[in-house]
């Protein structure tokens, strides 16, 4: 496994309030060249996982209880510091903002040479030679001389992508994308995600993304994890969520996709909202929006069995949604 991450609760401090917790009781595992999808309603806690995975929580936010073990080696048996090496060494996040990522002092083909060294070892002039070809295969033209400049003379779409260019260098084991790409347009967007999967394929880095978007689910992943209210409530694989989604909330996600036929564009969003984190309803926190819920709903957090949390799951009542084929093996 590349990666395991098992009951991880995250929670944050707040002065004079008592303490929120955005993730509970999250476990994922995955193996290397595998992409898993993290999906789910913003709000829902996605970011709070990935920023917990790459070490980057925000002040007052801490990993509260359970283990993330990363190519083999339990993160909390080791110092800060080695911890932060580890993570440096193998694993390479992009986020939305991709700005902040980004040292304004050094040239673009500095940092990126840099990250190709941290990881791979490779000679001064090597690295520097692989950050302009990484500059060129992530659609910046004129990569050599683009790898000169400094990110505020790049434009946010360029900083985006010279983002993704640092994440990939030197070959990660595992990469982390949260709505990496959102902010790029479809063809590059499905460019840098064709890079991913190649490099996926290539050198087996696994690979964990954040997206709104299920359709690129359906092409990019093998398998889903579905979050709501900080929790798992459905993991399987892509072919069989969307084939047969079990939890009711994955059900309402899926039913909101627009027509893969294209021939009714509804978007049926599902009623009612995420509730806020400190105002969660007892029980499962999906019941007051569920037309399944039962007594038992509104009193007992369901256990997680094979996958799936929640007290009574079934096929969907909806007409079936055609399931998307898969893009890229
Ligand atoms: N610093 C903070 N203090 C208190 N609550 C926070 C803080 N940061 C985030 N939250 C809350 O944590 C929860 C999870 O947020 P998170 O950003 O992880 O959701 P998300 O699923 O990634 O949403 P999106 O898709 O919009 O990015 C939300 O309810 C959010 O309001």
């Amino acid at each position: 496994m590349v990666l395991s991450v098992n009951d991880v609760t995250v929670t944050i401090d707040r002065p004079r309030r008592t303490a929120v917790h955005p993730v509970r009781g999250v476990s994922l595992s995955l193996k290397a060249g595998e992409t898993l999808a993290l999906v789910g309603e913003s709000g829902c806690g996605k970011s709070m996982t990935c920023l917990a995975l790459a070490g980057l929580l925000p002040n007052r936010a801490a990993i509260a209880s359970g283990t993330l073990v990363l190519d083999g080696t339990d993160l909390g048996t080791l110092s800060p510091r080695d911890a932060r090496d580890l993570r440096r060494r193998k694993m390479a996040s992009v986020f939305q903002d991709a700005t902040g990522g980004l040292n304004p002092v050094r040239s673009i083909g500095w940092q990126v040479a840099q990250a190709v060294r941290m990881r791979g070892g490779a000679t001064r002039h090597a690295a520097q030679q692989e950050a302009v070809r990484l500059l060129g295969r992530v659609g910046l033209p004129d990569p050599e001389r683009r790898a000169r400049e400094f990110p505020h003379q790049f434009s946010g779409g360029m900083n985006q992508r010279a983002m993704i260019a640092l994440a990939i260098a030197g070959n990660p084991k595992l990469l982390i994308a949260d709505e990496a790409t959102t902010a790029l347009d479809v063809t590059l967007q499905a460019q840098i995600l064709e890079l991913i999967a190649d490099l996926r394929r290539a050198l087996g880095m696994g690979v964990l993304f954040v997206t709104h978007d299920l359709g690129l689910v359906a092409q990019h992943a093998d398998s889903v994890a579905v979050m709501y209210a900080g929790r798992i409530v459905e993991r399987a694989s892509t072919d069989s969520l969307f084939a047969n989604p079990r939890h009711p909330y994955t059900q309402g996600l899926l039913a909101a996709l627009p027509d893969a036929m294209g021939a009714s564009a509804r978007l049926a969003s599902i009623d009612g909202t995420v509730p806020p984190i400190d105002a969660l309803p007892a029980g499962c926190a999906f019941a007051p929006r569920c037309v399944r819920a039962s007594a038992i709903c509104t009193s007992t957090v369901p256990d997680t069995v094979r996958g799936l949390a929640c007290h009574h799951p079934g096929p969907r009542v909806r007409p079936a949604v055609p399931a998307m084929q898969k893009e890229y093996s």
